[in-house]
């Protein structure tokens, strides 16, 4: 569904994008992560035809992004970020016009939009003027308006940033149950370590316009990072000890092992008699942190109490 090859983007001196090489395959819902500045935007401006690589090619839906933009664009939906400010439109007429301006005949883009109305839990927007909905309902809305044209693939640039935590869980649930119904391809962007790792059955890691990992949350956990097991003991007596026979490292009255099978290791070295054993689960941003000395949750924009648990 998409292919890129060494997919670069320079802004005068600056390499927002970096030589990416990405497939995407069909039904893929595929989460790209990384700090603001990333080259997250970028790259889905080229994948939408809106800006022009300065090298390397991409492929998306079976056609070239600068030699067959208008094929691109009828097989593709884009919600960037903050789309549809200020409109008086009802949000019927608003998806129906969007519909139209797809090429789509009246009748198709009513029937249409009364589908997407239903399948996205918009009843209640369908006839309010777009400028007055909430944040999540005018996310959900952009959403509808993405998809009107049924396209196979769906851009979503960070969907659930400006969201209470209740509207985003509700967001992340109807693009779950868009992609089960519909078996759209999603490539959606995100600083929300919690979404990628929920949401998304691979995260793609970028940083200074690179891929710097590309797997499952549960791979990419696995192989950077692993589970640590932190024993506690009385005292630094008891904890040396322990350190010696496990070959973990002291730290004070505990000593922490990294194990790709944590709780299994746990069990075993209940046998040294810690007073408390803990096992620590990775993070997304421990693999970040891991892969470049940086943690993403150092973000500025996303705020640090909805990005506590990974
Ligand atoms: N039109 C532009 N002109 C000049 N520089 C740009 C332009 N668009 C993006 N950049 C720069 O390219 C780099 C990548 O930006 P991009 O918006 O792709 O990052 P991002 O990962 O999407 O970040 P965010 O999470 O903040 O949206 C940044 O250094 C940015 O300042």
């Amino acid at each position: 569904m998409i292919e890129t090859r060494e997919l670069t983007k320079h802004f005068k001196d600056v390499r927002a994008v970096d030589g990416i090489n990405l497939t995407v395959a069909r039904g893929e819902l595929v989460a790209i992560l990384g700090p603001n500045g990333a080259g997250k935007s970028t790259t889905l401006r080229m994948l939408t035809t809106l800006i022009p690589p300065t090298s390397g090619s991409a492929e998306v839906a079976g056609f070239d992004v600068v030699r067959h933009q208008r094929e691109v664009r009828l097989r593709i939906g884009y919600i960037g970020q903050g789309n549809g400010a200020g409109h008086s439109q009802r949000g019927r007429d608003e998806l129906i016009s969007q519909g139209r301006a797809y090429g789509m005949g009246v009748r198709a883009a009513r029937t249409r939009a009364d589908e997407l109305i239903e399948s996205l839990g918009l009843a209640e927007v369908a006839n309010r003027t777009v400028s007055t909905l909430s944040g999540g309902q005018r996310r959900r809305l952009d959403i509808a308006m993405g998809l009107i044209h049924a396209p196979e693939l769906l851009f979503l640039d960070e969907p659930s940033t400006g969201l209470d935590p209740q509207n985003r869980a509700n967001l992340q649930e109807h693009i779950l149950r868009l992609r089960a119904e519909h078996g759209t391809t999603i490539v959606l962007t995100t600083h929300y370590l919690d979404e990628a790792d929920s949401m998304a059955e691979r995260v793609i890691v970028i940083d200074h316009g690179r891929i710097i990992a590309d797997d499952t949350p549960r791979q990419l956990k696995a192989k950077h990072v692993g589970d640590r097991v932190i024993l506690g003991f009385a005292g630094p007596d008891g904890a040396a000890e322990a350190a010696r026979a496990s070959g973990g490292e002291q730290r004070g009255a505990q000593v922490r092992i990294t194990s790709d099978d944590g709780p299994r290791l746990a069990a075993r070295l209940a046998a040294l008699g810690p007073d408390s054993i803990e096992v620590v689960r990775p993070t997304l941003d421990d693999v970040f942190l891991t892969l470049t000395g940086r943690s993403l949750r150092e973000d500025a924009s996303a705020p640090e109490s909805e990005l506590v648990e990974a």
